[in-house]
């Protein structure tokens, strides 16, 4: 992408009202703009990364047996009342009429919508287990929205909904997504701690929230300092073997892990005090197991092998990827600007151009711009005619991995300039190795 001829609306200063860091970096490096409160534009550099989040949850969801579908935004307020949700659910909801009268509703959540779809298809147990996944905006008209997409009206979320026979075979699909989980966010580049949470508006009695560490968290945690050096399942691990799902969950639950809403002081004492890690937290995922509690009123069973009718027995599993973008922020930043991690950020690599007009550096950055291109790199080439200073504090704002500088005077013998934005390292190195070195 070019710059001079794309729309990276980039700040010096952050607008007051930004009280979080991810925030104030998400509006002075162009990402978003409020188009009201809690809801926003996504502008193209923040949408670039917003879609590499996706694209990773998609694929471990997708790994853990999770079939993808999506669902519509807007639903029809019948559904909830079979349910019995649709008084429950309070303000939050946002209740719209249609132009026949009929009650309808922009949908904060889709247990009933997915139960619905399952009870039209599925009859028999043959054909559990099932796991039906969309990611799809959402709308909670949060009383308080802040902290810009953090805690937003409309956000986009990943809601898995599985279906058993039973609750043994439900809590099989509840391990399943807490390791899928536990893999997404390491990718992400994020640590993410499961701890034992509240079930709230969803229900249920077995949940875990996935938080991650972060100064500027809403809620307060208390976790086991040995949880941030547990290894992560690996890409090969096998999601049928419920042997190996189970002693992973046990093993992440082994230590003690509580959100403010269920700490055990007590508990917590008994770990030792050097273990001890009180912090700040973002919740950026939550999994329900709450069997029967959509499946019973809306009727959705199968046919057991015993010949019987069972309630199928359900759970729920959400990722919040737009609050995401502001959580790997929240982790990955210094005083300069963002700090992306390589696998969600909107480029692989950008191009300063120190002397836009000179044409040895316009070639060269014009060759480079075709020749990773042509790799397959995504890359932001700087050619704005702004003096290099300005440049060097843009890319460093924008926090895209590697920072190819290409000024008169390495040129001419032939180098460039390579800078490693997470660790600030240079490397002086020839025009033609670069595609190597940042592949
Ligand atoms: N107001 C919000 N703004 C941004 N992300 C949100 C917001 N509310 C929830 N999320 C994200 O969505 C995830 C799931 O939301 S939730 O309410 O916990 N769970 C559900 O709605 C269940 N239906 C899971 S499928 C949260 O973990 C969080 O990452």
């Amino acid at each position: 992408m070019r710059f001079s001829r794309s729309l990276v609306p980039t700040l010096r200063e952050a607008p007051r009202e930004a009280e979080i860091v991810s925030h104030r970096l998400m509006l002075r490096a162009g990402l978003i703009r409020q188009q009201a409160a809690g809801i926003y534009s996504w502008l193209p550099l923040g949408l670039r990364v917003l879609r590499r989040i996706e694209q990773i949850v998609r694929e471990e969801q997708n790994r853990a047996g999770a079939t993808e579908i999506l669902m519509p935004t807007i639903q029809s307020a019948d559904l909830w009342r079979e349910s019995g949700r649709y008084d429950a659910y309070g303000k939050e909801m946002l209740r719209i009429r249609d132009r026949h009268e009929r009650d309808m509703l922009f949908g904060p959540t889709n247990e009933e919508m997915v139960t619905d779809i399952f009870r039209t298809y599925v009859k028999s147990y043959r054909d559990l287990p099932l796991n039906l996944y969309h990611i799809q905006w959402k709308f909670r008209d949060e009383v308080r929205p802040r902290f810009g997409v953090m805690r937003g009206r409309e956000f986009l979320m990943k809601d898995a909904y599985s279906f058993d026979l039973d609750e043994a075979g439900a809590r099989t699909a509840y391990n399943r997504m807490f390791v899928a989980y536990l893999r997404t966010f390491a990718r992400l580049g994020v640590k993410a701690i499961p701890m034992r949470a509240d079930t709230g508006p969803i229900g249920g009695d077995l949940s875990h929230e996935f938080i991650i560490l972060a100064d500027t968290g809403e809620s307060a945690v208390f976790c086991h300092r040995d949880y941030l050096g547990f290894d992560i399942p690996p890409a090969d691990f096998d999601f049928q073997d419920t042997a190996a799902l189970q002693a992973t969950v046990d093993r992440w639950t082994s230590l003690y892990a509580a959100t403010e809403e269920m700490h055990e002081e007590a508990a917590y004492a008994a770990v030792p005090e050097a273990d001890r890690l009180s912090a700040r937290g973002i919740e950026v995922g939550h999994i329900f197991y709450f069997g029967t509690k959509y499946s019973a009123p809306m009727g959705a069973t199968v046919t057991g092998p015993d010949g019987k009718e069972h309630q199928v027995h359900m759970g729920s599993y959400g990722i919040g990827p737009s609050r995401l973008v502001a959580a790997v922020i929240e982790a990955w930043h210094d005083d300069a600007g963002i700090k992306w991690p390589d696998a969600v950020a909107p480029f692989d690599a950008t191009i300063l151009n120190l002397r836009v007009g000179d044409a040895a550096t316009n070639e060269a950055c014009e060759r480079l711009y075709r020749e990773l291109g042509a790799a397959g790199r995504e890359v932001l080439y700087d050619d704005r005619d702004e003096r290099p200073g300005g440049k060097f504090a843009t890319a460093d704002l924008l926090g895209i991995p590697w920072q190819i500088i290409v000024g008169p005077k390495s040129l001419a013998e032939g180098n460039v300039e390579l800078k490693r934005r997470q660790t600030g390292e240079r490397e002086t190195i020839p025009l033609e190795a670069v595609a190597a070195r940042i592949a």
